[in-house]
């Protein structure tokens, strides 16, 4: 268990920069995932921390140890980090408990049967000790790797995308046990994913990677609510951006009227800006006056998720429970329930 800490990391592919700069930390026991576009440098980042990938520049370190710096890289094995990887890659040879087994060899036969028989309880599997990995499903095989990742104590945990291969419904509550496991082995772990629900479920922080560079490296509240850049608000939940003109230092002017907002550093009254407006800003009211046009919907089980027209021909979206089943062409009544809008500069 140790603090992870990147400063400042460069890392590059044949002269191409692969990673730009890039800066975390993660506190003994935190867990973190990395979300972003495929190819934007996620894997990479978790290769560099196993010493997989040398690093240009920067440095990263356990808690006070530099392991890596753009003139010494430490071996990946004596890094003491465990991998868990999307294709499981448990031997098939060997049984649950020898898999187990496989990175903690040096321990007395005892103690390595105490540790197995602990994990295979943490992971929910107590009674599959004997089985081979086809034996098991998807689901639980990639339980037994990551029990075997565990097995030795690492100071940390890499993940790549664990769940890719599971079905939808499986990942997210997997998610929610592998936090579980994690927290309850208190072992500070990295996860890459693509699915932003997973990565709500089981990460302290996540980071949002764009060409390389980290764009925000926040709490999943935080990059839902006060997403630091266009592309995040984008990326991360629904919503659409809307035009807006600064009024004041704490307003704007949009087709949904005056909104109290967060503007960026810098903007004057007259800017034109881009409002954040997510689904859940507006509200589905029937007995409001205030009506609007439903361009499209989309039935999501639990509520409808519908698009609306504004007066000036731009979009929104406004979530409602399932049973108001307006149809396309309609006019329904909203409301707005819109603390502070995230309002970014309009660059030309
Ligand atoms: N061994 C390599 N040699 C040269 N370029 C590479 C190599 N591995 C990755 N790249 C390039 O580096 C960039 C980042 O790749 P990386 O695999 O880290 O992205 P990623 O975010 O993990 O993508 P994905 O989500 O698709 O797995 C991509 O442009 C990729 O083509």
């Amino acid at each position: 268990m140790a603090e992870l800490s990147l400063k400042n990391i460069k890392s590059a592919y044949d002269g191409v920069q692969v990673l730009k700069d890039i800066s975390l930390h993660l506190k003994s026991g935190e867990i973190g995932c990395l979300l972003g576009p495929s190819g934007c440098g996620k894997t990479t980042l978790l290769m560099s921390i196993a010493g997989l990938q040398p690093i240009s520049d920067g440095e990263i370190c356990f808690s006070d140890t530099c392991i890596a710096t753009s003139h010494y890289q430490l071996d990946p094995e004596y890094r003491d980090i465990g991998m868990v990887f999307q294709d499981y890659a448990l031997f098939p040879h060997l049984t649950v408990r020898q898999n187990i087994a496989f990175g903690i060899s040096k321990l007395s036969k005892k103690l390595q049967n105490e540790r197995i028989n602990e994990l295979l309880n943490l992971i929910g599997l107590p009674d599959v000790g004997e089985r081979y990995p086809h034996e098991l499903s998807g689901g639980q095989q990639q339980r037994i790797a990551l029990a075997r990742a565990l097995a030795p104590k690492p100071k940390a945990l890499l993940l790549d995308e664990p769940f890719s291969g599971l079905d939808i419904e499986l990942r997210e509550s997997l998610a929610y046990e592998l936090r579980n496991i994690l927290k309850a082995e208190q072992i500070t772990a990295l996860m890459v994913t693509h699915n932003q629900n997973e990565a709500f479920a089981l990460a302290d922080f996540v980071g949002v990677m764009k060409d390389g560079k980290l764009l925000q490296w926040d709490t999943p509240y935080n990059l839902y609510h006060k997403p630091a850049h266009p592309f995040i608000a984008d990326f991360v939940g629904q919503g659409v951006l809307i035009s807006g003109l600064v009024c004041d230092c704490h307003q704007v002017h949009t087709e949904l009227g005056l909104l109290n907002a967060h503007l960026p550093f810098g903007a004057k009254t007259g800017d034109e800006v881009a409002v954040l407006v997510r689904p859940d800003d507006i509200l589905h009211d029937d007995d409001s006056e205030w009506k609007l046009e439903v361009v499209n919907r989309a039935f999501r089980g639990s509520h409808f998720l519908f698009t609306l027209k504004l007066p000036n021909g731009e979009r929104a979206l406004c979530m409602s429970q399932s049973h108001h089943d307006h149809k396309v062409g309609s006019k329904i009544g909203i409301k707005l329930e819109m603390d502070h809008a995230i309002v970014f500069p309009i660059i030309k």
